[in-house]
């Protein structure tokens, strides 16, 4: 008893521990990854946390990274373990938060089927008539942004995974989706409900003592009516369109995959593909009005190599340095994955240090991307610091051991599947929302600017800028009009996405369409 909670001497160094508790008392709740920052100022760029007997060890270097999630991948490719995801997706079948094994393995394989970079190429039409729409959508509803930016994530990954795209924000399934996520991160957040992950027993309390359980059960309900009722409609659909669901009905068996891990599969998708990319989007139009120069520079190198008589392109990007730069700086200025959890399955050695098996590792994605030692102001959103050096770092840190600029994506065996699909989005986004509109700081009703705080965003497990408000305009009637013929042209290519919606969607796009056309 009196071991517990204390730090054994071969651990990386860390906070002081309490006997039985170890570090529990000071373990950050919300925003974490600023704590762990701190603490890897004063204790360096490996530290351990005790948490009752269990060790938690935070990375904050590129270098470690490299070598503990890329090189070490065989060792560090699990995930912690997470009692609350075993009982809502039967057993672990969500594949971000998977153990390491057979399972995962399945469902990894048929993720690459659709998300390699040359089978993610087959999404770009798609991607660019969904950004079209997009386009028009904050050209007709400018104050309504936010949520065309989230509309455009899922109604792509909607379409990509079921074959079934989600023409507005309230979009049954879209509507159904965040308002089962909303919960679900709430109960994968650490600390909502009681820690039985650390604590066993706990498993064991009674229902009416443990409302944890309840809220596993709401999510269950709620996941699978979404999840498994979109997997019966794909079943149900006597035409096919391509999408990622019914390759995965048609080789299940030569993939391991039963019909549970096909619907989980396919949830997990839409998880993970929603609201990452919208987090990024929006978190770059926040950071171009708050820093006016990078929209100034951004724009200026848009007319002058694509004018306005037409939109940009994906092709486009090769001659648009600054453009690639800024894409890089919103990565690490906002990760949308500040902090990435994993698992050791052996005993490991870093810098004369045991990471013992067991072992949570954290990698901490926003320490490694802030650190003032290796980036210049690294709370300025800059992107000329990637036109100077493609790591983005002072010249002294250029060549350290694991400097990469896609970080943000996670490493080793478990790196983000989707980050070819997601590159894609965010930079014809990007590209085109900087060609088509001018966005500044709204005014207060002195008709002075509200200064955009770059600092308000949820505390959720996906780091998202909270609604902001500022002014959107089309940049000219020129440009407004390239928008809305490009939302019409989009049409062949999303109405293939269009069978099974909903006589409301229907109508809506049937209005949308004849007002454009009429326009
Ligand atoms: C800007 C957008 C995105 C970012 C920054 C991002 C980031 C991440 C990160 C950090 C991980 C964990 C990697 C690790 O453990 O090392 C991850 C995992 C994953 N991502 Fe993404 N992601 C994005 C978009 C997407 C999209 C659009 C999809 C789907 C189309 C997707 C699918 C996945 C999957 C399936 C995994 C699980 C990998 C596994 O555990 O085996 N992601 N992502």
């Amino acid at each position: 008893i009196y071991r517990v909670g204390k730090r054994e001497a071969y651990l990386p160094p860390g906070p002081p521990t309490l006997p039985l508790l170890g570090n529990i008392h000071i373990f950050p709740r919300f925003f974490a990854h600023f704590q762990f920052s701190e603490w890897a100022r004063q204790y360096g760029e490996i530290f351990s946390l005790k948490v009752g007997s269990a060790n938690v060890i935070v990375i904050s270097s590129a270098k470690a990274f490299r070598e503990i999630i890329d090189k070490n991948s065989g060792t560090t490719a699990d995930r912690p373990p997470n009692h609350f995801a075993d009982t809502v997706t039967s057993g672990g079948l969500n594949i971000f938060l998977a153990r390491y094994g057979e399972k995962w393995r399945s469902l990894r394989r048929g993720v690459h089927e659709i998300l390699t970079p040359q089978a993610s190429m087959n999404q770009r039409p798609l991607q660019d008539a969904e950004s079209a729409q997009l386009m028009y959508d904050i050209l007709r509803s400018p104050d309504d942004h936010f949520n065309a930016v989230r509309r455009f994530s899922s109604s792509l990954i909607l379409s990509i995974v079921f074959g079934k795209r989600a023409p507005r924000f309230s979009t049954k399934e879209v509507t159904a989706f965040y308002h089962v996520q909303h919960i679900w991160e709430y109960l994968l957040f650490p600390g909502s409900f009681a820690p039985v992950d650390q604590i066993p027993w706990l498993k064991y309390v009674p229902e009416r003592f443990a409302r944890w359980k309840q809220v596993c059960r709401e999510v269950r309900d709620l996941q699978r009516d979404l999840y498994f009722g979109l997997l019966e409609e794909t079943e149900k659909r006597t035409s096919e369109n391509g999408c990622f669901i019914e390759t995965v009905i048609k080789r299940a068996d030569e993939w391991g995959m039963d019909r549970e891990m096909v619907g989980y599969l396919g949830g997990a998708l839409i998880e993970g593909g929603s609201d990452t990319t919208s987090s990024l989007t929006n978190a770059t139009v926040l950071a171009v009005t708050a820093f006016p120069e990078s929209q100034r520079k951004a724009q200026e190198e848009l007319d002058r190599v694509i004018g306005s008589s037409r939109a940009p392109e994906w092709e486009d990007l090769e001659e648009l340095p600054y453009i690639r730069a800024l894409l890089k700086e919103v990565h690490r200025f906002r990760p949308v994955a500040p902090l990435i959890p994993r698992a050791a399955t052996a005993d490991l050695t870093y810098c004369g240090y045991k990471i013992p098996a067991g072992s949570t590792i954290i990698a901490n994605i926003w320490g490694i991307l802030h650190d003032p030692e290796v980036y210049d102001d690294p709370e300025v959103f800059n992107p000329d610091r990637y036109m100077e050096s493609d790591v983005g770092t002072k010249k002294d840190h250029e060549n350290d051991i694991g400097q990469r600029n896609d970080l943000t994506f996670g490493g080793g065996r478990r790196i983000c599947a989707g980050m070819h699909v997601a590159k894609y989005s965010l930079a014809i986004n990007v590209m085109n929302l900087l060609w088509g509109f001018e966005f500044t700081p709204a005014k207060n009703a002195k008709g002075e600017e509200i200064k955009p705080d770059i600092w308000n965003f949820a505390q959720a497990l996906a780091s998202s800028p909270n609604p902001f408000q500022f002014t959107i305009k089309p940049r000219s009637a020129k440009h407004a009009e390239i928008i809305r013929q490009r939302f019409l042209e989009a049409t062949p290519i999303l109405q293939q996405f269009e069978h099974g919606i909903s006589d409301d969607d229907a109508a809506f796009l049937s209005d949308i369409r004849s007002a454009a056309s009429d326009a």
